[in-house]
């Protein structure tokens, strides 16, 4: 080898010989380094944090799960190609539950439930306890009565002594009372005409938009016919909703005759083979009698054309409680009403309007209002209501 002169620092040499010592020892070094990187295992230790593009058995909880089937790769195997994004689906919405919905009324009830349930056994302050429930709900206090003689009798005839039998026995009352069909009907001979009437404000037209959203999104065709002629917007808002769910839409000048508006929207659905008409009437006040005979009138001419009136829905605002008997009784007296949509059942605590419905008019509850949503309607289900409203 040639003497080479190296220069360490400002003035210091290497001789050539050890320069060659230097660099076979750095080789060594390097070599060995190289090795120990390979051979000490490649994946990250248990407690390390995972990179990007490892695969994973167990699902990362800090991880949006997006149902990827991740496998586990032995250490020395080629790693599989990173996955691709997949599309992300969206979940269809969630139908509301009386459960997740009812806060409100169940806190009614809720402190009248755990003290009973607190005591030894069925007392005199049990039954006083449970009469305020119910009547704090609304349920009215006939029907309340009613109600508890009905499980007085149930207690007696079976020996029940423990306060958790007393609620089974009364929840058990209170859905045998409400039980009833929801169906809504379908004429033989379409199109099936659904009426919705109410006092104003109580979510006639939003309730219209909701059930016609329901319709559509099951194959069923729909038209809207915009009765309520005294509220400019009512029919605004009726062609936002048809336009949203794919349904006709009929609708008459400002002040025009409702009972004509829905004359010419079900011979529009006739004509074009559509199975329902979803018919909204201006909301009137139940003491008004001019109103009221107006009402009749519209069901009357409904009926004249193809098709018939086969329900007429009642919609009633849960938030006004006892009032809703009220208005019930006159609107029955006017149209024969086959069902009720019980809106805003959501911000309530008044749940028990249901019951007073149920056991003074007989007219069951098939639709229930738990929000502003297009999917905030559901059927009724008198089990899962009452279940709703005890649990604590
Ligand atoms: N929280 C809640 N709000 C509702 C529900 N149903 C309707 N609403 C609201 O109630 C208000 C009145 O609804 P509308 O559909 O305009 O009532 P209407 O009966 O057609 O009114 P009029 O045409 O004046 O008689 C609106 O703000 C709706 O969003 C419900 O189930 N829950």
């Amino acid at each position: 080898m040639a003497p080479l002169a190296v220069h360490l620092g400002v003035g210091g040499r290497v001789p050539a010989v050890d320069l060659q010592w230097i660099l076979l020892i750095v080789g060594v070094a390097v070599v060995a380094a190289a090795a120990g990187f390979f051979l000490v295992g490649r994946g990250p230790s248990a407690d390390e944090p995972t990179a990007p593009g490892d695969v994973l058995t167990e699902p990362r909880p800090d991880l949006p799960d997006r149902g990827d089937t991740l496998v586990a790769v032995p250490p020395d195997e080629e790693a599989p190609p990173v996955l691709e994004a997949l599309p992300v689906v969206e979940a269809p919405p969630l139908k509301p539950s009386f459960r997740d919905r009812l806060t409100r009324a169940r806190s009614t009830f809720s402190g009248y439930v755990g003290s009973i349930l607190s005591r030894s056994a069925i007392d005199a302050e049990s039954w006083e306890e449970l009469e305020e429930a119910l009547i704090r709900a609304d349920v009215g206090v006939g029907p309340a009565t009613e109600l508890l003689d009905s499980v007085r009798a149930t207690v007696k005839e079976q020996g029940l002594t423990q306060p958790a039998e007393l609620i089974e026995a009364v929840k058990n009352e209170m859905k045998s009372r409400l039980a009833g069909s929801v169906e809504l009907k379908r004429s033989n001979s379409p199109p099936s005409i659904w009426l919705f009437v109410g006092v104003n404000g109580v979510g006639k037209t939003t309730t219209i938009g909701k059930v016609g959203r329901r319709l559509t999104d099951e194959g069923t065709s729909v038209l809207m016919a915009a009765g309520d002629t005294f509220r400019a917007a009512a029919a605004e808002q009726l062609g936002t909703w048809a336009e949203r769910c794919g349904a006709e839409l009929v609708r008459g000048a400002e002040g025009a005759d409702p009972s004509s508006v829905i004359f010419d929207g079900v011979a529009k659905a006739a004509a074009q083979n559509l199975d329902v008409v979803l018919a909204d009437t201006a909301g009137r006040l139940h003491t008004k009698s001019n109103l009221m005979d107006e009402l009749s009138k519209v069901r009357r001419v409904a009926d004249k054309g193809e098709g018939s009136v086969v329900e007429v829905l009642l919609v009633l605002d849960a938030t006004t409680g006892q009032n809703g008997l009220t208005q019930a009784r006159q609107f029955t007296q006017a149209v024969e009403v086959t069902g009720v949509v019980l809106t805003k059942l959501d911000g309530s605590a008044k749940g028990g309007i249901v019951f007073a419905i149920a056991s003074d008019l007989g007219i069951p509850v098939k639709l229930v209002g738990l929000g502003e949503g297009a999917d905030d309607l559901i059927e009724f289900d008198a089990g899962a209501f009452v279940d709703a409203l005890f649990e604590e």
